[in-house]
């Protein structure tokens, strides 16, 4: 496949002038200067992506979920097997995951989409399996997650899925994730952007104990060794140490940016990909806000990397968009209060 002319693409960045006058129009709201804190900053930050002030309400949220296995889940680094994996996916469908509480309460539709498990889903939808690149990525300290080929259908997979739902009337996007040993590739892609050791950003995942750790931090290094100079390439990165699902997630998120839709970020999965869309389409991440912080160090080495301050803090480590999707109603509140507190000028 023909590498999409649009990659390396600089993103047009959100209007300086409607962020100045977002900035205005909250320093002039009938609160002591900054006394929203960072529902203030959000409220600026909602104004200048929808490119209006004062912000429409944020009605229409969609998250996408990107499901996928990992050849490296089977070399200890990760606490659960990968079975878990397509029965989650069938968890999701089934509206019974974490995150499918959450979306169902705070209104966030849920789409669950298999770019990778290493099951065939027997009797799921086709529309779940429609985008699929292969069954389990690479085990990517041994050898490549993809083909160059394969990154390239992924990253467009996922092109394709922003645009439908953006054409689905999407006013906020959430980037969410499924996949057994998910952390280990997501930490290598942050480590390898970011020029950072394995010791640094390695984390526990769903939970591996210290021994597990000491292991998971030298695949990671030995997976960064592999890779090596091919780093300073973004395609290169995901092709060596990605998966067809972070590819893909990356790719809706440049898409995302690209078409001037928001993208609210989800865990150290979430944040890898805009880690990895940023360096598909420089300027992406002009168009994301983070909605948690996750306790996997290498994502808030992303995050500060990003620029971006997480929205909510409380510890939470599921992925599969879990987080955004709490910080939705955060979002929305910021928009509301921008639009509909008095000014001061106004007072009586
Ligand atoms: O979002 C996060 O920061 C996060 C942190 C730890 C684990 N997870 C979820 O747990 C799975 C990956 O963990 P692991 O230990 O198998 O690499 C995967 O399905 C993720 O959605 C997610
Ligand atoms: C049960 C379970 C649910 C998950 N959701 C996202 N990652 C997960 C990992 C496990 C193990």
């Amino acid at each position: 496949m023909a590498a999409d002319p649009l990659l390396h693409e600089p993103v047009t960045p959100p209007s300086a002038d409607v962020r100045a006058q977002a900035t205005a129009r909250l320093a002039a709201l009938a609160t002591p200067p900054g006394a929203l804190g960072l529902l203030g900053d959000l409220a600026v930050w909602i104004a200048t992506v929808q490119g209006q002030v004062p912000p429409a309400p944020v009605d229409r949220v969609r998250a996408v979920i990107f499901a996928g296995d990992h050849g490296v889940a089977d070399h200890g680094v990760s606490a659960f097997p990968k079975a878990i994996t397509p029965a989650m996916v069938r968890t999701f469908l089934l509206g019974k995951a974490g995150v499918s509480v959450l979306a169902a309460q705070h209104g966030v539709s849920v789409r669950v989409l298999d770019l990778g498990v290493e099951d065939d889903l027997d009797g799921v939808p086709d529309e779940v399996t429609a985008f699929k690149i292969r069954r389990g990525s690479g085990a990517i300290h041994l050898e490549d997650a993809l083909t160059e080929d394969e990154t390239l259908r992924a990253i467009a997979a996922g092109e394709t899925v922003a645009a439908e739902e953006i054409a689905a009337g999407a006013q906020l996007l959430i980037g969410g994730d499924m996949g057994i040993g998910n952390t280990t590739p997501a930490s290598a892609l942050i480590a390898a952007s970011l020029g950072l050791p394995a010791h640094e950003v390695t984390g526990r995942g769903t939970g591996i104990d210290e021994a597990g750790l000491v292991h998971k931090t030298q695949v990671v290094q030995q997976a960064l060794d592999r890779a090596g100079d091919r780093v300073a390439d973004p395609l290169e990165t995901l092709t060596a140490l990605g998966s067809a699902d972070l590819a893909a997630a990356a790719g809706f998120m440049a898409a995302a940016a690209r078409a001037g839709v928001p993208v609210l970020l989800d865990g150290v999965i979430s944040v890898a990909a805009a880690i990895m869309a940023e360096r598909l389409a420089p300027g992406a991440a002009s168009w994301f806000a983070a909605g948690h912080r996750s306790t996997e160090p290498a994502q808030s080495f992303a995050l500060d990397k990003l620029g971006l301050v997480p929205v909510l803090d409380l510890g939470m480590r599921l992925g599969e968009g879990s987080g955004a999707v709490a910080a939705v109603p955060v979002v929305r509140s910021a928009a509301l209060l921008l639009s509909e507190v008095a000014l001061l000028s106004d007072l009586t």
